[in-house]
């Protein structure tokens, strides 16, 4: 038996010394007790440097070399006194860890019954994690494709409803007023005409970037198409909304769209439509619709809101 055990000892030695995974022991007091080279190897230090100090003087020797885990505290002091708070918390926990060289581990801490020792093991995950985050930011491109419009890098259509349903139905659980607006661009046709397409995909991205910047973060903007724009004002009556269209198309009427020595000025026409109740998205939509017909019948450059649902 005795010598199963040693055998068993000798080849779990030859095993640890040769492991592209990192072993160590802690003691209960958390002195490093022994480890092999690879988990040494992380820190970039030899065993005999790392063996017999503390946890916390390992770990504020290697973020002192820049090395070590890569920490969200300014202090590591303070980051440290975190982790030894949830440090032997457990029998056996498993995390992970990103270091400041960029590598990852996977580490596994279980406290060994009797002795209180801590068996720690470090594997390399940085491959996997890489891949991990490669197909994040691909399923995040790809996400992006589908909701953002090309040309101006808002919402596009499907994604500005999708949002603006979520909105509607926020609104609703609160009976907050909502109102939506259809901003069209006027006689955009004649911008096409007189000074080319791509000139006139240059005003479409210079209209969302003015637009942009004076709604409130959770107002919801999108191009429904062509050179029509949806904007839905949460929280916001029909007045209120009344007084900040009418801000944004005299904004609008004063600027200039300039591109390759060309400059022009537009104006917009608005149809609004405000709710307090009965929240339904294609209501609103026909309303303002409806409203911006007559706003551009009845000359262009101004706001109409829907009558019908006067609050
Ligand atoms: N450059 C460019 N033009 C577009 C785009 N989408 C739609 N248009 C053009 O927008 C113009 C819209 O013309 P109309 O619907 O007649 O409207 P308008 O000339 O703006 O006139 P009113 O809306 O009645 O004031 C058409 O000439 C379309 O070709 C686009 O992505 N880029």
């Amino acid at each position: 038996m005795d010598s199963a055990i040693s055998t068993l000892t000798s080849r779990i030695g030859d095993f640890l010394g040769t492991s592209e995974d990192g072993y160590a022991i802690y003691s209960p007091q958390d002195i490093l007790l022994g480890c092999n080279k690879a988990y040494a190897n992380i820190l970039y230090r030899d065993e005999a440097e790392l063996i017999g100090k503390g946890f916390n003087d390992i770990i504020l020797l290697s973020v002192a070399d820049g090395m070590g885990p890569k920490i969200s505290d300014s202090d590591p002091h303070s980051w440290l006194k975190k982790v030894n708070q949830q440090r032997r918390s457990k029998a056996y926990c498993l995390f992970e860890i990103e270091l400041s060289d960029g590598r990852w581990f996977l580490i596994s801490e279980q406290i060994l019954l009797g002795s209180g020792d801590m068996l720690v093991q470090a594997k390399n995950i940085t491959k996997q994690k890489q891949r991990e985050m490669t197909l994040y930011e691909h399923s995040f491109q790809l996400s992006n494709l589908a909701s953002i419009d090309e040309l101006t890098q808002i919402a596009n259509r499907r994604s500005f409803i999708a949002q603006s349903k979520t909105e509607l139905n926020r609104a609703n659980r609160f009976n907050n007023p909502v109102t939506f607006c259809l901003l069209d661009i006027d006689y955009f046709k004649q911008v096409n005409d007189e000074y080319g397409h791509v000139f006139g995909d240059k005003v479409l991205k210079m209209f969302a970037d003015k637009v942009k910047p004076t709604l409130r973060q959770y107002d919801v903007f999108g191009r429904m198409g062509g050179e029509e724009f949806g904007i839905l004002l949460p929280n916001t009556n029909q007045k209120q909304s009344l007084d900040i269209m009418q801000r944004l198309r005299c904004y609008i009427a004063g600027q200039f769209f300039t591109h390759n020595n060309k400059s022009i000025q537009l104006t917009t026409s608005i149809g609004t439509a405000s709710c307090q109740q009965e929240y339904d998205f294609d209501q609103l939509y026909n309303n303002a619709d409806i409203a911006l017909y007559e706003a551009k019948s009845s000359g262009r450059n101004q706001v109409v809101p829907t009558l019908s649902l006067l609050l």
